[in-house]
Formats: C-alpha cells, structure tokens, sequence
C-alpha cells in the first residue's frame, strides 16, 4: 500500500465530561474517504487533532507523514480545510474572501487571484463570486466553503459535513463535486456526515465511528457487498394493527434467527441455510400476514449501526 494519507494509532481525546475519540487506531491510502458517524461520535475533534488544531489526551497520528502533535502548521500548508459551521463574512464577495484566504496561506497576490478564479469557477460559482455572501443560498455558502479549503492546492482537504442543510439535489451536487476533486486533481478528501448511506457512492472507502471508538474501515465496496442477508417485508394485517413486522421479528428471533431493520418496515435476516426462507414463510402465514418482499440482498452502510446494535444482544 502507498503512503497511508493519515494514520492514527490509539488515539485518545478526553473531555472533562466525555471521551470524544477512544484508542482510535486507523489508517486511509490516498482518494476519497468517508468518515460516518452519529452526531457526537467524534468527528470534528478528530479533524482538529488531525490539523494539529487540537491536543490528543494520548496515542499519535500522522497526515501525510507528518505529527499531529509537532507539525501542525506543516500540515496545515498542505491540507486544505471546511469546517462544519458557517465562518463566511457577509459583507464581502466570494472573490475577495477566497484572495483573502490564499493570501493567508502564502499565496503572492497574482497566484492567489489566479487560483481563486479557478476553484470558483471548479465550484460551480460564476457572476455570483462578485456579490456579497451575506445574499448567498447555502448550497452557494457551502461552494465558498469548500473553494477556500482548495485554493492553496492542498494535498488533502477534511470536508466537515459539507452536505449540512443542503436538499438532496444540493447534495448530490456537493458529492459530485468532491469526487470531482480526487478525480481531476489528485487532492485526497476526507468528508464526515452523520447520514448513514449518503457517501456510499462517493467514497472509495468509509471509516465508521461510534462513541469515539471504530466500529469499522473498509473499502466501500466491502460494506455493500452481497451477504447472508435476506429482506423480509410484510403486508399490514387485516385488523389494521400497525407494525407486524414486530411480531415477525420476535417469532424469528425465538427460532433462533438474528433479525435486523433498515431502519425502516424491512427486516434483515441473516441467512442460516435454505430453511431459513421456509422458516421465514411459515412464521409469515402463521401470523396471518403477506409478504410482499423476500429476497436476498446487499449491505448499505445504514445497516451497520442496526446489525450491531442486534450482535450487542
Ligand atoms: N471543546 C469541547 N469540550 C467538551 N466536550 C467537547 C468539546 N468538543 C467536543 N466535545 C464532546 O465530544 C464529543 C464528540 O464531539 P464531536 O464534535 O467531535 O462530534 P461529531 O461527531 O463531530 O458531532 P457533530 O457532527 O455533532 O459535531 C461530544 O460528546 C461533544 O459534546
């Protein structure tokens, strides 16, 4: 494997009240990374430590080989960086915030004005880059965001949340423009969201954290493909009572069966040889319910948190 992009090794940040990231030990190559969990799990502390913006309580980390702890501002020169909340001037344009923020990183004036024509227009922002943020749509304030964590030319940008507030067509905008700055200039991305599943097509691999700790690292490929896993959906039943999926889930469980959700209506039943559709079949009809869905299916990210919450049982 080349150069891990970052690499942390029991890495521990402690808070009076709480410990925000436990013993964290991870290690992502170069593309585009996915870093998923609740709000709360830990993901902005664990891009300030990674910035060397922030002390760890104890272990150590490196982003492009160099120490969290000791080099922060050499790390800083060359990670670019978005951070969650909105930090964007109201009363100046994105063309003078943008030169502003490439000057501040060394950026000569003419460099700086070059490039902050260039991340603009990557972003998507054209006539608008000359008014003032302040009447700017926040999908418009999160394409300024995300320019100014570029426009030094950075060999790794950490996006925070980059798709907050935005609508799904938004979304899908920012997703693909992230992947758009791996594919088409070679700067590593870390992007974090608390929505399960949203960066499964963006990400070449996903780190999930949980209360601080991993629960997983896997290229995305390995979290969406084919398992043991069959989908169950049910019809209501006839005297109108709702969730029967619940009665479903408890008469495969005393069979000795582990049953997930989607979060949703779907339970997801890990497959125990082919008695297990038959099982699945007669426990339905027992009930007197339908099934409108049994099939076998494929992993979404989403499920990781359901299955492990069933595995803690
Ligand atoms: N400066 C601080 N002082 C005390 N506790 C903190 C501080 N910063 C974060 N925490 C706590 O550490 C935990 C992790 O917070 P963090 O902001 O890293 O989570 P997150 O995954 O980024 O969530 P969010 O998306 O809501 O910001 C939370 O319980 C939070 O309350």
């Amino acid at each position: 494997m080349s150069t891990p992009v970052i690499a942390t090794d029991a890495l521990t940040k402690r808070f009076p009240a709480v410990t925000a990231l436990d013993q964290l030990t991870v290690e992502v190559g170069p593309g585009v990374v996915g870093l998923v969990g609740a709000n709360g799990a830990g993901k902005s502390t664990l891009i300030k430590i990674l910035l060397g913006l922030a002390p760890a309580t104890s272990g150590s980390g490196r982003v492009l080989g160099l120490d969290v702890a000791t080099q922060g501002s050499a790390i800083r020169e060359r990670v670019g960086y978005m951070p969650e909340h909105d930090c964007l001037p109201p009363d100046v344009s994105a063309t003078e915030f943008v030169v502003h923020m490439a000057r501040m990183s060394g950026l000569p004036a003419s460099a700086a004005r070059e490039r902050t024509a260039d991340v603009l227009r990557h972003v998507g922002l054209y006539e608008e880059r000359y008014r003032p943020i302040g009447g700017y749509s926040t999908g418009m304030r999160q394409r300024v965001k995300l320019a100014q964590a570029l426009v030094h030319d950075p060999q790794l940008v950490l996006l925070d949340e980059p798709t907050n507030g935005l609508d799904p067509a938004g979304r899908d905008e920012m997703l693909d423009l992230i992947r758009r700055v791996y594919r088409e200039f070679g700067i590593s991305v870390l992007v974090t969201t608390h929505l399960l599943g949203e960066l499964e097509r963006t990400c070449d691999h996903l780190v999930v954290i949980d209360g601080g700790r991993l629960l997983r690292s896997s290229a995305t490929a390995r979290f969406t493909e084919a398992t043991q896993l069959l989908a169950v959906e049910v019809t209501e039943p006839d005297d109108g009572s709702s969730e029967p999926e619940v009665a479903v889930r408890e008469r495969l469980v005393a069979a000795g069966l582990t049953v997930g959700t989607d979060g949703g209506h779907v339970l997801l039943v890990e497959l125990a040889g082919e008695q297990t559709y038959d099982l699945i079949r007669d426990i339905v009809a027992e009930l007197g319910l339908g099934l409108v869905r049994l099939e076998q299916r494929r992993h979404h990210v989403a499920e990781l948190f359901a299955r492990e919450a069933v595995d803690d049982h």
